[in-house]
């Protein structure tokens, strides 16, 4: 990370989400992490820990029933988490944060072409109608500006009439990313945007996304379980483990050496193909009954009576009572 002031500072941020009979699920527990300008942070961690349930909160797209605390802070100081829904919607996103969504083709809108997709978003976030006289002059600056976001993000002009369906999960991912990038916003925030695509468009689109984030001066969050995306793109990487952060480290350090230290990163690394290829025993456990102590105490091989009864406090970067 450098010095620069963070494009976001979330702070112990928490979710809860109240269920019926006044029970919880604690689904991001006390997490915290800076992202600098031109900089990417992957927040690492198996399905259901917890990872798309921050990305909403920070989008401020969480159902009714989630309680919030803690604080997500953009650099001029609004907090994501207490900004109401006009904010929100009018200033934030598209804006100030753009949304690499998850599944694309399915984010598209079935029965309208990428043009008209870009064109909507350019007239909605990028106003480029301002300077032009007449409404034929505004149509063609539209058209031209649409036209620039898909080339951003190297989406052919070609197919630009065509409609999702008609498009390889490549081309939908780059529309999708050409549809966040329209508003220009200094932070993206890319929520697994690599799934489902084979491992040269795995590649190709991190190689991408990496570039919309270094070369432009971009903040990128990249939410995934896809170590390998993780690898090629991040400079920070944080592992969340039901709910909570248990590590942040440097990707050069975390996929090279000394490697992580929390032992349940370092299970996730040897659980890789090209590793050891050894899964971790047992499962997490549920975000509505969490124990009191470290929450992979119990598949851990290192966990003595202290880690099943006191929670461990992140301390330089890791949440374990053993590293
Ligand atoms: N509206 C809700 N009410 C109650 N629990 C919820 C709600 N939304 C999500 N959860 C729970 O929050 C937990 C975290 O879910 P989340 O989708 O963030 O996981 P994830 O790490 O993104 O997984 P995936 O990679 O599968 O999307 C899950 O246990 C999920 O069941």
């Amino acid at each position: 990370m450098t010095d620069a002031a963070p494009a976001l500072d979330v702070r112990g941020l928490s979710v809860r989400f109240r269920m019926p009979g006044g029970r919880y699920v604690a689904a991001v527990s006390d997490a915290s992490f800076r992202l600098a300008p031109g900089s990417c942070l992957a927040l690492v961690g198996e399905s259901g820990c917890g990872k798309s349930v921050l990305a909403s909160a920070l989008l401020g797209l969480l159902p009714g029933n989630a309680d919030t605390a803690g604080s997500a802070l953009l650099p001029d100081g609004l907090d994501l988490l207490t900004a109401g829904e006009a904010v929100l919607a009018r200033t934030v996103r598209g804006r100030r944060i753009g949304l690499v969504p998850q599944s694309p083709a399915a984010h598209l809108t079935p029965v309208r072409t990428i043009r008209s997709h870009l064109e909507e978003a350019v007239r909605e976030l990028a106003h480029p109608t301002a300077a032009a006289r007449g409404r034929r002059a505004a149509r063609e600056a539209v058209r031209a500006a649409a036209e620039r976001a898909a080339e951003r993000a190297a989406f052919p002009a070609s197919h630009l009439d065509r409609h999702p369906h008609e498009l390889s999960g490549g081309l939908a991912q780059r529309a999708a990313t050409a549809l966040a990038l329209v508003g220009d916003a200094p932070l993206l925030l890319a929520d697994e945007p690599t799934t489902g695509l084979d491992r040269d468009l795995v590649h190709r689109t991190a190689d991408e996304l990496r570039a919309h984030t270094r070369d432009a001066g971009r903040a990128l969050l990249m939410i995934t379980h896809d170590l390998a995306a993780a690898h090629r793109i991040a400079d920070t990487v944080a592992v969340m483990y039901a709910g909570r952060i248990v590590e942040t480290c440097p990707a050069d350090a975390f996929f090279g050496r000394p490697g992580p230290r929390h032992p349940y990163a370092r299970g996730l690394l040897d659980a890789l193909p090209e590793r050891a290829f050894t899964p971790i025993p047992g499962s997490p456990p549920e975000l509505g009954a969490l124990p009191p102590g470290c929450a992979f105490a119990a598949r851990c091989p290192g966990a003595d009576a202290r880690c099943r009864t006191e929670l461990p406090a992140p301390a330089s970067g890791v949440a374990c009572h053993h590293a």
